[in-house]
């Protein structure tokens, strides 16, 4: 983490999010009903593996939407984040799933049974 992280109000928020929760899905809409492909994506993938997660609606405000930016360092929405460690937007996510990746990650994570 960068000092920035100790300035900046939405950088503690982002930081203490994925510190509490072992993944967290920041997103455009709400799981239920996300409001971009992108994040619905990302969201199917979660629910077909059966991973526990928490999604934050980026959409509700935008010193969020432009804080997970500065934050991880990248430029998009989806960001998924998995123990604290940011692992990557829609794309990502579904290559590591389409090459079998992803679950192997989860389960040594311990945020999925094997
Ligand atoms: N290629 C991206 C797709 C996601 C994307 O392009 N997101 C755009 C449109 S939803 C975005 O977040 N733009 C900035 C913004 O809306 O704040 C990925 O792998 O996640
Ligand atoms: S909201 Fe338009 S591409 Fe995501």
């Amino acid at each position: 983490m960068t000092d920035a992280a100790t300035a900046n109000p939405v950088h503690d928020f982002i930081s203490r999010t994925v510190t509490d929760n072992p993944v967290v899905l920041f997103m455009k809409g709400v799981p239920e009903s996300p409001q971009c492909g992108f994040s619905g994506l990302v969201v199917q993938v979660l629910d077909h593996l059966g991973v526990d997660f928490i999604g934050v609606n980026v959409l509700q405000d935008a010193s969020l939407r432009d804080g997970i930016k500065t934050f991880s360092d990248w430029p998009t929405i989806p960001q998924l984040y998995v123990k604290g460690e940011f692992v990557g937007g829609a794309d990502i996510v579904k290559e590591m799933f389409q090459s079998g990746e992803l679950k192997p990650l989860l389960i040594e994570q311990g945020v999925l049974a094997a």
